[in-house]
C-alpha cells in the first residue's frame, strides 16, 4: 500500500499532521486488514474503490528541517515506530532529496520561508507532476504556483493543532482540474479527514478559516483559562477548575456538532429564569464578550491576509 509523504518544514503543524496520520493508520489497521498495493500501478480511472483506498494512504514519512536542534527534537518525538512499524525519516537540509523521493508534499514552513525553500536548486524538477499541499497562512495558490512548474498540482489546506489528537478542523481549497483528480482528492481527504473534520471551501474564504479554525485553538484557550481562573477565584483547586472548564467546553461544542443543537438553544436550556446562569450571562454581555470575540476573528483574518505578502512583515 501507499505513497511517500514529505512534510517540508516539520515544526508544530508538521508534527501534528504526521502524528495524527500515524495514529489513524494504527486505528485503521486495528479494524481492517489492508493488502499491499503499489502507487506505480495507478492508471487514472482504472482503480477499484478498494485500490483507490489503499493507494490513498501514506506508507513512508519524511520530515524536513534545516537546523540540527529541530532534527534532534523530531528524533525525540518520533523515536519509536508506530504500532504498524512506520518510522518517520528525519531529513536535515535535504529538502530536494526528500521531495524527489516523495509522491505528496505538505508545505509546513513559515509563510515567509516558502519562496526560499521552493527556489532551492532542483526543487522545481523534484516537484514536477506532484501534489503540493500548502498549509501556509496568507500565501495564495497563485503565489505558490508561480514558484513551481505548471505540472505541480498546488492546493491549500488550513488545519489546526488538534490534528495531533485527530480532533482537527481542516479546510481544503477546491481541487485543480487534473487527469488524476480522483486519486488526488482521495489522498487529500484521507489525510485530513483521518485527523479530524475536513471541509472543502473556495480559496477566497481561507483567511477567515485561518483566523477561525487555524488560530481558533488559541482563542478557545483564552476562554478556557478565564473560566478556570473564575473557578480558582471562587476557591476551586486549579487542576479541577481546568478539568471542569475543558470538559464543559468540549461537551457544549459536541452538542452543537453531534446533535446539531444551535448554541442559543443550548444556552437557553441552561438558563433558569432568575437563576445563576442569567446572572453570569449579563455580566458577560456587560463585558462585550461577543463583539470582542467576533472582532478578534475579524482582526486575525485581516492579519492572515498580510502573511507571506511582499512588503508585509
Ligand atoms: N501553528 C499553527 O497552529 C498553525 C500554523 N499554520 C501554518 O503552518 C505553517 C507552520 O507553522 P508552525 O508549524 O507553527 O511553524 P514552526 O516554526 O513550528 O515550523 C516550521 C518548520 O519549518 C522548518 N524550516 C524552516 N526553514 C526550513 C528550510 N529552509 N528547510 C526545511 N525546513 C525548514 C523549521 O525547522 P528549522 O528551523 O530547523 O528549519 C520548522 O520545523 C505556517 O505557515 C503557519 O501559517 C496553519 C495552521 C495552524
Ligand atoms: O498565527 C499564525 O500566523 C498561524 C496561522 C494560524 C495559526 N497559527
Amino acid at each position: 500500500m501507499g505513497y511517500t509523504l514529505c512534510v517540508l518544514g516539520c515544526g508544530t503543524m508538521g508534527v501534528a499532521i504526521i502524528s495524527g496520520v500515524l495514529a489513524s493508520l494504527d486505528a485503521k489497521a486495528a479494524t481492517s486488514f489492508l493488502p499491499a498495493a503499489k502507487w506505480e500501478s495507478h492508471t487514472p480511472g482504472t482503480l477499484t474503490p478498494r485500490e483507490l483506498e489503499d493507494e490513498s494512504l501514506p506508507s513512508r514519512f519524511l520530515a524536513c528541517v534545516s537546523r540540527e536542534e529541530s532534527a534532534t527534537k523530531l528524533r525525540g518525538v518520533f523515536q519509536s515506530p508506530s504500532a504498524l512499524g512506520y518510522q518517520v525519516e528525519i531529513m536535515k537540509n535535504k529538502n530536494v532529496d526528500a521531495v524527489q523521493s516523495s509522491n505528496v508534499v505538505i508545505l509546513c514552513c513559515k509563510p515567509q520561508q516558502a519562496h526560499i525553500i521552493l527556489n532551492e536548486p532542483g526543487m522545481k524538477k523534484a516537484l514536477d507532476g506532484k501534489l503540493l499541499i500548502s498549509i501556509l497562512a496568507g500565501v495564495t495558490i497563485s503565489q505558490i504556483s508561480a514558484w513551481v512548474l505548471p505540472s505541480t498540482k498546488v492546493i491549500r489546506a488550513m488545519p489546526n493543532t488538534p490534528c495531533k489528537i485527530r480532533e482537527g478542523m481542516t479546510v481544503v481549497s477546491t481541487l485543480p482540474p487534473s487527469s488524476s483528480v480522483e486519486l488526488d482528492k482521495s489522498i487529500i481527504l484521507n489525510i485530513f479527514s483521518s485527523i479530524g473534520r475536513c471541509r472543502i471551501l473556495e480559496e477566497k474564504h481561507f483567511d477567515a478559516c485561518t483566523a477561525l479554525a487555524g488560530s481558533g485553538p488559541a482563542f478557545a484557550c483564552i476562554f478556557l483559562e478565564a473560566m478556570a481562573d473564575g473557578g480558582v477565584m471562587m476557591g476551586l483547586p486549579r487542576a479541577e477548575a481546568l478539568e471542569l472548564a475543558a470538559q464543559t467546553l468540549q461537551g457544549a461544542a459536541r452538542m452543537t456538532l453531534q446533535q446539531g443543537m444551535h448554541p442559543a438553544q443550548l444556552k437557553d436550556s441552561v438558563t433558569t429564569p432568575g437563576g445563576c446562569t442569567i446572572a453570569g450571562l449579563l455580566a458577560m454581555e456587560d463585558g462585550r464578550v461577543r463583539s470582542t470575540i467576533a472582532r478578534a476573528i475579524q482582526i486575525a483574518t485581516e492579519r492572515a491576509s498580510e502573511l507571506g505578502q511582499p512588503g508585509k512583515k
